[in-house]
C-alpha cells in the first residue's frame, strides 16, 4: 500500500512495485483528512528491493532519492524505515496493525516486519493496547510465536475495521443478541 502514497504523493519511482490505481485517487484526500486532524503519517523512505517475486530473487537496496528501477520491486521497508515505524509505535498507546511490512512469509524480506512486531510487543509490555486486526498480520505474530504479547489478535483485517468504522457486522450483531 505504500507504494501508492510513495508515488502519489512524492512521484518516488517505485519500479514494479505493488501499486494500487482505484487507491490512487483517494491519496490527496486522506492525507488532508489527516491533516486537519492532526494525525502523523509515517510512511517508509527505504527498502529492500528485488527482481521478481520470490525466493530466489537477486535483493538490493533502495530509498526514495534514487527510487526503485524499473523490473525489481520493492519487498520489504528498510533499516531507516524501521526507526520511522519503531519511533510511531513507541509514542503509542492504542496500535492498531493492519498489514505486514513486507513479504515476511519470504525470509530474506521478513527483517521489516519482525522489527515492527518486536516494536509492538515491547510496546504492549509496556502497558499500550495493541491488536492486530489481519489475517496475514495474525499469520506473522503466530510465526514468532508473538500471539500472547498482543492484547487480541483477530483474523479479520477488513472486517475488523469496519467494526471500528461504527459498521454493523451481522455475524457480531445475531451473537450479540443471543
Ligand atoms: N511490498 C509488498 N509487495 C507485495 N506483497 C506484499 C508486500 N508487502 C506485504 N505483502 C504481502 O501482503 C500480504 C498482507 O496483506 P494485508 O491484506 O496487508 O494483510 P492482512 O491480511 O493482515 O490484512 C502478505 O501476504 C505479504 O506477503
Ligand atoms: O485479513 C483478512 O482479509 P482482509 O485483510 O483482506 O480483510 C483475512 O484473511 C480475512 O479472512 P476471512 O474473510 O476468511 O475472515
Amino acid at each position: 500500500m505504500a507504494f501508492t502514497f510513495k508515488k502519489t504523493l512524492e512521484n518516488v519511482r517505485i519500479g514494479n512495485s505493488l501499486f494500487d490505481e482505484e487507491g490512487a485517487k483517494v491519496v490527496g484526500q486522506l492525507l488532508e483528512k489527516a491533516r486537519t486532524n492532526g494525525v502523523k503519517v509515517t510512511l517508509p523512505v527505504d527498502y529492500v528491493i528485488a527482481d521478481k517475486f520470490g525466493a530466489d530473487a537477486a535483493v538490493d537496496a533502495a530509498n526514495d532519492r534514487d527510487g526503485i528501477p524499473d523490473g525489481w520491486l520493492g519487498l520489504d521497508i528498510g533499516p531507516e524505515s524501521v526507526k520511522l515505524y519503531e519511533a510511531a509505535i513507541a509514542e503509542a498507546k492504542t496500535i492498531l496493525w493492519n498489514g505486514p511490512a513486507g513479504v515476511f512469509e519470504i525470509e530474506k524480506f521478513a527483517a521489516g516486519t519482525k522489527a515492527t512486531l518486536d516494536a509492538f510487543t515491547a510496546a504492549v509490555a509496556r502497558g499500550a493496547i495493541g491488536i492486530i486486526g489481519g489475517g496475514d498480520t495474525a499469520t506473522v505474530a503466530a510465526k514468532y510465536g508473538a500471539e500472547g504479547k498482543c492484547s487480541h489478535v483477530s483474523t479479520g483485517g477488513g472486517a475488523s475495521l469496519e467494526l471500528l468504522e461504527g459498521k454493523e457486522l451481522p455475524g457480531v450483531v445475531a451473537l450479540s443478541t443471543k
